[in-house]
């Protein structure tokens, strides 16, 4: 069997809906395959009672179906569904480096980007590619319709997830559809900064440019107590705080030395407003990481 651990994401990053995306260090899928003559699929791990092994409904069985390659998959998940962090993107994207592997497609990993982004258009409704752009490529990727650009960064985040549920189908009808010249341009500043702050491994930079007043503040409406988080992280150092994809949960950037003062203020936010969650200290990390020799 092939082995294939992709990582979980954190996309939009506030200025760049749709476009930006970071690999996390941590938590990751992990999805094993081996040839069959038809597609079948089970799912063990975090969340893996809320996740269809029908592979009409599992975004795995789409980029089976994309790269004609049917395959006995098992997933082991460690991103839970429905979370931000990208969870149904990082089986996409495992599946996909996986089974180019077996069947032995010889596609690049900038050409698997829209084969696991398939795996998106089953679950949300569109294509967007900025969670699995960088669960295949790591590091920070801008992901627009001519392709997409990716830079190794190692800056240093904390990901909150609190124990509630958004699913990115729902956060998505909340997106205006126009917005005023004045916050498009203000939006435009931002990602610029956050793209020179990315580049320059700058969590100052990077957590200035995330400020976005177009989607961000209609979507922070269906997260419990992100108001108070967000002033929680910010106070104990963080240089930005943003919704994590769709939601719930809440991405901050900051520096090393701030990071689990950083985390724990979250938590405490989180458990304020009678929220459970957990903290991932981590960084951007790697992308899909293949390993054939899985007996
Ligand atoms: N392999 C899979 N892993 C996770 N969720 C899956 C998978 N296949 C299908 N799903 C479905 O996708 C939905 C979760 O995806 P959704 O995009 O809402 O969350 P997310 O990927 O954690 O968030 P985000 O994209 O905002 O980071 C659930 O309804 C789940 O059942
Ligand atoms: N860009 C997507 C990421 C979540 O899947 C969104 O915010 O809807």
């Amino acid at each position: 069997m092939l082995t294939v651990r992709a990582p979980a994401t954190s996309a939009n990053l506030g200025s760049g809906f749709d476009v930006f995306g970071i690999a996390l260090g941590t938590p990751a899928d992990v999805v094993r395959v081996e040839r069959a003559p038809k597609t079948t699929i089970s799912v063990s791990g975090a969340g893996s009672e809320y996740i269809p092994e029908d592979p009409k409904k599992n975004t795995v069985g789409a980029v089976a179906e994309a790269l004609d390659a049917p395959a006995r998959i098992e997933i082991d998940k460690g991103v839970r569904p429905s979370s931000g962090l990208g969870s149904s993107a990082a089986s996409a994207a495992a599946a996909a480096v996986a089974l180019n592997e077996l069947y032995d497609r010889g596609l690049t990993r900038e050409e698997l980007v829209p084969i696991a982004a398939e795996g998106e258009a089953l679950v949300s409704g569109e294509a967007h590619s900025d969670n699995v752009a960088p669960s295949l490529l790591g590091g920070f990727t801008v992901a627009t319709a001519d392709g997409v650009t990716q830079v190794d960064t190692q800056i240093p985040v904390v990901a909150c997830l609190p124990e509630t549920t958004v699913s990115t189908r729902d956060a998505r009808g909340v997106v205006p559809d126009s917005a005023p010249l004045g916050d498009v341009v203000a939006t435009v500043g931002n990602a610029a900064t956050l793209s020179v702050g990315m580049t320059r491994n700058d969590p100052e930079l990077v957590g200035r440019g995330m400020a976005d007043e177009i989607v961000t503040p209609k979507r922070t409406a269906l997260i419990d107590g992100y108001e108070r988080v967000r002033e929680a992280a910010l106070k104990a150092g963080a240089t930005g705080v943003t919704v994590s994809g769709a939601g719930p949960g809440v991405l901050a950037v900051c520096y090393e030395a701030d990071q689990r003062a950083v985390a724990s203020a979250m938590l405490e936010a989180f458990n304020d407003v009678g929220i459970d969650s957990r903290a991932y200290q981590t960084r951007v990390g790697e992308g899909a990481r293949l390993y054939p020799d899985d007996a």
